[in-house]
């Protein structure tokens, strides 16, 4: 008999295969999980951006989930788009009533060409219902400037958002770079209520990065499910996104999408030969 970890991705769909509901499986499959999905809404998209979106019924949503959740069982969960106030009522009491402990939520809000995937009075259900549950919340910079109320320039900036994360009672914060970029390098912060650890890679110059957020949060979903600590999670993580943006696919018009393939045939065997570089610090601020 085969055992595998199997993990829940609860976010939309996204027709154009990059982002969303798709990424995640793709990312699952490429990390050696079994995925499910319970979809929030669906999304007319592409390369271009996002043509149209349609929310599914809440009592669809619910079904979905219950239907996973009581019969093959989920080791971790993820959340992404949740679209509206009562979508993420409903999932964050998912979460509660099956005391699920691996909860990844990936704060989506816009997407790449500016789309709202999110309404807009839904800010205070993400931060009193949902960001409470997280082991780990995965915004980035626009998202967690959002949640915050924050500026969020410099890496003190970053450094006292995610702090703020950790005072609204979420017990670790990822806060990823992609839109900051230093000169030669992408810098994603993670906190966890005692150390600052700075993941540093090199800044990939292409414009395929549909999708990148959505990835990077499954990719720690995967790793969370098959019993990983989560420091380690977000590191192979981070080493999972690298490779499928160096990789990123030149398909369709605009931003195309990433290489979930890319960190198995050709990143997972670099032993030790890594990439970027990755630091501490111990919480100490001005
Ligand atoms: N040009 C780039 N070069 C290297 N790494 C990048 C680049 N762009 C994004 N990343 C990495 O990809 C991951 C996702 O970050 P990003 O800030 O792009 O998320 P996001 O805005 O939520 O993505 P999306 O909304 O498109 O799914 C992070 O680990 C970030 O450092
Ligand atoms: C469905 C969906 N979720 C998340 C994002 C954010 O990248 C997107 N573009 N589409």
């Amino acid at each position: 008999m085969t055992t595998i970890a199997r993990a829940l991705t609860i976010a939309g769909s996204d027709s154009g295969g990059g982002a969303g509901i798709q990424a995640d499986l793709k990312t699952f499959q490429e990390l050696g999980i079994f995925g499910m999905s319970a979809i929030t809404a669906i999304t007319a998209q592409n390369t271009l951006g996002v043509q149209g979106v349609y929310p599914i019924d809440p009592i669809g949503l619910d079904k979905q989930i219950t239907s996973v959740a009581d019969d093959i069982g989920i080791d971790a969960v993820k959340t992404g788009m949740l679209f509206d106030e009562t979508r993420i009522r409903l999932v964050s009491e998912k979460i509660r009533y099956y005391r699920w402990k691996n909860v990844v939520v990936d704060p989506v809000m816009i997407a790449k060409g500016g789309a709202s995937l999110l309404t807009e009075n839904s800010i205070t259900a993400l931060i009193n219902e949902l960001l409470p549950l997280a082991t780990v919340a995965t915004p980035n910079i626009p998202e967690a400037e959002a949640i915050t109320g924050r500026d969020i320039k410099t890496m003190e900036d970053r450094k006292r958002a995610a702090k703020d994360f950790y005072d609204m009672g979420v017990k670790s914060v990822v806060i990823k770079g992609g839109h900051h970029t230093e000169k030669d390098t992408t810098i994603d912060l993670f906190f966890d209520g005692n150390t600052f650890t700075y993941l540093e890679f090199p800044k990939i110059n292409t414009k395929n990065t549909h999708g990148t957020g959505c990835s990077f949060a499954s990719a720690i979903t995967a790793e969370l499910a098959k019993g990983n600590p989560l420091s380690n999670a977000i590191q192979t993580a981070k080493q999972f996104i690298h490779y499928a943006i160096v990789h990123s696919l030149a398909i369709g018009k605009g931003h195309g999408p990433t290489h979930h393939g890319a960190y198995r045939h050709f990143g997972e065997n670099m032993n030790g030969n890594r990439e970027g570089k990755i630091w501490q610090e111990s919480m100490k601020m001005k």
